[in-house]
């Protein structure tokens, strides 16, 4: 047998094990890495995490990945030049937290890396397409880093949720279902990272079933209107949003959006909702975006997010009493979303993630080596496709020799 089958099989049969889980969301603001012990599977899956660390990209690999992001028009070569180069970067990086944490690569049973999306195109997109089909593809390749760190890697996992006929995302919802149901209590996680998104979570004994979607748009117009008019990366805590008015007429415009209208389950990202979106929504109406006050499209746009994330949820609690509302990702750090979310939904207990035993920022990273936990030792996830429920796993096992 090849030896590194038999280490994957023996891996396969231990009671827990130390997962590295790597998140690089849309915002580009770094490489989330998270040192889990997770034990057990399936229903009996427990999760402590050990370390974690943010370490953020710099300036010029940020410009440079975001040449290659969400934008219809690339060069091949960079994208592929990327693929490898990311990989090279991510694997440096987790030497590098390794060696802080004074954990050597040895102790490490795997790493689960989500890779950096550079595109995703639901199908509903696809307004062009005769042929629709949905797709999402991410770099930063996972032979790559497993020899850079010669810690086995899965990597590519939202390819699989595509083949059974997702979007490819979200994905947290089928690892929240897993750790956070609770026996009596309504919980709806809500994560805001570039692109909000939920999962709704019954009570254990509920006739209902957990769901997952995205919003709709999370920080990534107020990071692309700070970036463009403040030279700012973000709005840190809020502060242009609430030096600014809201644009009414620009507001009801944008939630006039038909990606906003559909109700069922759907994903999106900043191929979407971007700067030029705005535009469109501004042209609408006959004038320029350029003619208003800065602050007042970052307060307009913050506004957006948290209608959108409240709406949505409002959806699935009305007749609940005590759901409870657990807030994960950067945008959790932003006082105006957060109050406005709050005063939306004034029945919800918002509560941070924390109270659930996991950090804001590395909540991502977590889902993702739950699920390659699961790929290594489960029987894998519920996944409804196409009426029919099935049993999934995710990712693809990169070895390091
Ligand atoms: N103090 C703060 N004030 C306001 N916003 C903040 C603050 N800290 C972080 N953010 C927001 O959070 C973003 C980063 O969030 P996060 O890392 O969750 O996003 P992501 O993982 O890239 O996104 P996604 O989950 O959509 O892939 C920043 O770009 C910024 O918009
Ligand atoms: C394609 C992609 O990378 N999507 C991300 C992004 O960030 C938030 C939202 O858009 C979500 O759909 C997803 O990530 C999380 C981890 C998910 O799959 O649940």
């Amino acid at each position: 047998m090849n030896p590194s089958i038999k280490k994957l099989a023996d891996l396969a049969e231990k009671k827990s094990r130390k997962i590295i889980g790597l998140m690089s969301g849309t915002s580009l603001d770094g490489l989330d890495i998270a040192l889990c012990k997770v034990s057990g599977s399936g229903e009996g899956t427990s999760v402590d995490l050990l370390e974690f660390t943010t370490i953020p990209y710099s300036e010029e690999i940020r410009h440079e990945l975001k040449k290659i992001t969400s934008v219809e028009n690339v060069k091949l070569k960079e994208v592929s030049y990327w693929h490898t180069k990311l990989a090279h970067l991510h694997g440096s990086m987790i030497l590098k937290a390794l060696d802080d944490w004074n954990v050597k690569s040895n102790e490490v049973d795997c790493i689960a890396s989500h890779g950096q999306t550079i595109y995703h195109s639901p199908a509903r997109d696809q307004k062009e397409r005769k042929d629709k089909v949905n797709n999402t593809l991410q770099i930063g390749d996972g032979d790559q880093i497993a020899t850079r760190t010669e810690i086995l890697t899965i990597s590519d996992f939202r390819q699989k949720h595509v083949a059974h006929g997702g979007e490819g995302a979200p994905m947290a919802g089928l690892v929240d279902q897993m750790l956070f149901s609770h026996p009596t209590e309504t919980r709806i996680l809500l994560n805001i990272g570039g692109i909000g998104n939920f999962t709704f979570l019954p009570p254990n004994k509920s006739t209902k079933k957990s769901f997952t979607t995205d919003t709709g748009p999370g920080n990534t117009l107020i990071d692309a209107l700070t970036l463009h008019y403040f030279q700012k990366p973000y709005d840190k805590d809020g502060e242009i949003a609430i030096s600014g008015r809201i644009i009414e007429k620009l507001l009801d415009e944008m939630l006039r959006d038909s990606w906003l209208d559909e109700s069922k389950a759907k994903t999106t990202g900043p191929e979407y909702f971007n700067l030029e979106w705005l535009h469109k929504k501004a042209d609408n109406l006959k004038f320029s975006i350029d003619e208003v006050p800065p602050e007042d499209l970052v307060r307009t746009v913050s506004e957006l997010s948290a209608i959108t994330i409240a709406e949505n949820i409002q959806k699935y609690i009305d007749k609940e009493r005590n759901a409870t509302l657990y807030v994960s990702g950067g945008g959790a750090h932003n006082p105006y979303v957060m109050n406005r979310i709050g005063e939306l939904l004034p029945r919800v207990d918002i509560r941070e993630i924390e109270d659930l035993g996991i950090s804001a920022d590395s909540k991502e990273a977590v889902i993702f080596a739950v699920l390659a936990n699961e790929m290594l030792a489960g029987n894998g996830f519920e996944f409804e496709s196409d009426e029919e429920s099935k049993k999934v796993n995710f990712g693809k096992v990169s070895f390091p020799d």
